[in-house]
């Protein structure tokens, strides 16, 4: 292919992410225009979802193309190459606020409906639930993960190491979780001998069936497995961990995943809540139905609802819920500041970064009266919960880890083709009736799994294909051979879905040259402690895991290791030979927005897509076989090189160098790391004069981009802003926007 034709897709997304790129874009066109990449934007952000998919409420002229689904179809094309920014996973609460936004805006999408009664609002309600939770991310992810902390930014973090609390032998903090009952109790799993339809039907004990899903279709070589959370089961968990607590003295806390598990998480927690307040839910219980209250969303959707009853009432109500604190524990804050605990969101407690959060923080979280408390961690799935309890055992007896000799541990994940847990929500049902529920053969009548369930329980079938499976283990032996690091496959023989996992594992090893690679299989509380041991010993060693592990342990590790999952390189080889790149491991960071709108000083740190852009120019060079792209591949990552070596990321305190700033010094090293190389002259000459004109006036800059600090701005929405006011908030330094044009071909 003619390297003019080449064509980066950079994703528009929220928050901080969104306001980086509109500085960033800028300076990524003036170079890679050096080498015909042209880089074209796609707009993934909730609001422009929520417009995109409702066009038909929209005027001619505010009709928007649905871009997700259109980049969707891009990942399953060999030349797809996306930079994908991080993106709000919206709980309904942020939905809600998204819609009302744009509303004000005189984009007149409809209302959400929170209860849904005519058939109309069902439809509306369905639409909506695209959008809602963790609706991007399986939907691009057409390929297996591969995130790692780079050479050079490991090497930072030895020689800058972050704020470690300690941890004390005698910490009183752990993880609670169910024994029985969970969806790791019973859970049923199979391969596939060959390709069915099937449905999934409750029989309830009256004999009537209720059709969960009329018809999925599945694959040879798939894995599917059935299981369930006992409603009861959970409830009376809940109580016996509450009760634990308060008895205890500790802070009580917990920790989901409501945006990628969008169905069964916020039910859970839900229930954690309703239990908490058990006995304000009694006696209000049927109000609050009536008023529409969810606690699934949160007591913030309890506090907002009842705004509409009478003062009097809505006293009541608060004296009650508070009465119910009496005789509970501490509940641990999100915001104590603000008074904003650990119920008011599930969006508020994301487990991936809120454990690790918890660990690095010497296993404390907040309590009312903003001093760092000893908890109680309630994750009720057994499955995955009992590795944080092995890593706080660890660092009980072997202390905090030490960043500046740790060491490190990548991850290989299983997550191409919406994979186990994480692709379920479709599948994913609260239990109306006490009943079976049966994974049917549509063709044969055949039941091929079956679980006895009793209302309110949550059922769900999870499923992966053998195809994502094979390039998972390729993927592994891959980075095995490439990094001569140790490879762990976190598999728990005692688990029937890891069990059937294991034995294709095992299976497609062979296709694959292993010799002198260490390639292990180890059940998830061997392999924490494996790695554990190896960490504290300066020692690396590779995590291969399913999709929920992927998301945990990419959090955790890069929490202790660099202080942040931002600095990650991320990466999807998608299956269809193209790629996808991801910047860094984390979120959206909403408290960097309020930052900037209240002092003009963004404190997120763009590393994460100087990383991903290096990888898909240098793939782009390689594919399109464009030596400039792999010569501004290699500079870009000389650059950030240099950038860490002279610690030029962004400060959180505003007044010091930001975001922006940052991003001048990348831009300035790449210009003069191109200036400097000699495999190609043409460049070379091209930026030269952008690198003299960056380097003559650095301190003018650097002073035009910190002057701007300490004052708030407007960037005219939260989920919408307007763009050119974020720009123009986003590039303040006529000198630096002066040089980028003059640059410009
Ligand atoms: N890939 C994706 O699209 C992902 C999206 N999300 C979404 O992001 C939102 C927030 O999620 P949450 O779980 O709180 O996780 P985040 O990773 O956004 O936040 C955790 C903390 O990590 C730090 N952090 C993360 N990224 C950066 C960065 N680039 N620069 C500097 N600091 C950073 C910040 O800490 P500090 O206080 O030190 O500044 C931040 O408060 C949610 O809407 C969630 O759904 C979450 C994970 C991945
Ligand atoms: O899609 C999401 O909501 C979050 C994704 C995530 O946390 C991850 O992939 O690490
Ligand atoms: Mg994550």
């Amino acid at each position: 292919m003619a390297a003019d034709h080449s064509k980066i897709i950079y994703t528009l997304t929220d928050e901080a992410p969104y306001l980086a790129t509109h500085s960033f874009l800028p300076i990524v066109r003036t170079f890679t225009q050096a080498a015909g990449i042209e880089v074209v934007e796609s707009d993934i952000s909730v609001a422009h979802r929520i417009l995109g998919e409702f066009s038909d409420f929209l005027s001619p002229e505010q009709k928007v193309s649905n871009t997700l689904a259109e980049l969707g179809k891009k990942t399953l094309e060999a030349d797809a190459n996306i930079i994908k920014l991080p993106n709000i996973s919206a709980s309904q609460n942020q939905l809600l606020a998204a819609i009302k936004e744009l509303r004000g805006k005189g984009f007149m999408v409809p209302e959400f409906p929170e209860n849904p009664q005519t058939e109309d609002e069902k439809k509306l309600r369905q639409r909506y639930a695209k959008i809602i939770g963790s609706a991007v991310n399986p939907v691009l992810r057409e390929g297996n993960s591969d995130r790692r902390a780079p050479r050079a930014v490991k090497e930072f973090a030895r020689k800058h190491p972050h704020t470690m609390a300690e941890w004390s032998p005698a910490s009183r903090t752990h993880v609670s979780h169910m024994t029985h009952g969970d969806f790791y109790h019973g859970e049923k799993s199979m391969t596939l001998d060959q390709a069915r339809d099937v449905k999934m039907e409750l029989i309830t004990t009256s004999g009537k069936s209720i059709v969960l899903k009329p018809k999925t279709s599945l694959l040879a070589g798939e894995i599917i497995d059935s299981m369930f959370m006992s409603k009861k089961a959970l409830l009376a968990f809940y109580e016996q961990q509450i009760e634990d607590a308060r008895k205890t003295g500790m802070l009580f806390s917990l920790h989901v995943k409501a945006t990628m598990m969008k169905v069964s998480h916020p039910i859970v927690f839900g229930h954690c809540v309703r239990m908490f307040y058990k006995e304000a839910f009694e006696k209000h219980g049927k109000l609050f139905d009536e008023i529409g209250v969810n606690v699934n969303n949160g007591m913030a959707n309890l506090y907002d609802k009842i705004q509409s009853l009478p003062e009097s009432k809505q006293e009541e109500i608060k004296r009650d819920l508070h009465a119910c604190h009496e005789h509970r524990p501490e509940l641990a804050m999100v915001d104590s500041a603000k008074g904003i605990t650990n119920f008011h969101s599930p969006n508020d407690i994301i487990v991936d970064a809120s454990m690790p959060a918890m660990i690095r923080q010497g296993g404390k979280m907040y309590g009312a009266d903003g001093r760092l408390k000893e908890v109680k961690a309630v994750m009720p799935e057994s499955t995955f919960a009992r590795i944080y309890q092995e890593i706080i055992n660890f660092c009980k007896w072997h202390g905090a880890f030490d960043p500046r000799t740790m060491g490190t541990v990548p991850n290989v994940g299983l997550m191409a083709q919406q994979a186990e847990e994480y692709g379920s929500h479709d599948k994913t049902f609260e239990v109306q009736e006490d009943g079976v529920a049966n994974i049917t053969d549509l063709a044969t009548g055949e039941v091929l799994l079956s679980q006895n369930v009793e209302k309110g329980d949550i059922w769900r079938m999870c499923q992966v294909k053998d195809a994502a499976i094979r390039d998972w283990v390729k993927l592994a032996v891959t980075r095995a051979r490439n990094s001569g690091m140790p490879a762990v496959f976190w598999l728990d023989p005692y688990r029937p879905h890891e069990n059937e996992l294991i034995k294709k594992v095992k299976t497609y090893l062979k296709d694959h040259d292993t010799s002198g690679l260490d390639i292990q299989i180890m059940s998830q509380v061997r392999a924490m402690r494996f790695t554990l041991e190896r960490v504290a010993r300066g020692l690396d060693t590779i995590s291969v895991t399913g999709n929920i592990l992927r998301d945990y342990l990419t959090d955790l590790f890069p929490i202790m290791e660099l202080g942040t999952s931002a600095k990650m390189l991320s990466i999807v080889p998608l299956m269809a030979g193209g790629g996808m790149y991801e910047t860094g491991a984390g979120g959206s960071a909403p408290k960097h927005v309020q930052q900037l709108v209240e002092e003009n000083h963004l404190r997120w740190d763009s590393l994460g897509e100087y990383l991903a852009l290096a990888v898909s120019l240098e793939d782009e060079g390689i594919k399109t076989g464009n030596e400039k792209a792999k010569i501004l591949a290699k500079t870009l990552d000389a650059a950030t090189g240099k950038l860490l070596e002279n610690n030029k990321s962004p400060s959180p305190k505003t007044g010091q160098l930001d975001n922006r700033g940052s991003q001048f010094y990348l831009s300035m090293y790449w210009a003069q790391a191109l200036a400097a190389q000699t495999e190609d002259a043409e460049l070379a000459a091209r930026f030269a004069p952008l690198a003299k004109k960056l380097g003559e006036n650095e301190q003018k800059i650097v002073d035009e981009l910190n002057a701007v600090q300490g004052k708030p701005v407007d960037i005219g929405g939260y989920y919408f802003p307007d763009r050119s006011k974020v720009e123009a908030v986003m590039r303040p330094s006529a000198t630096f926007n002066a040089a980028l044009e003059a640059a410009q071909g």
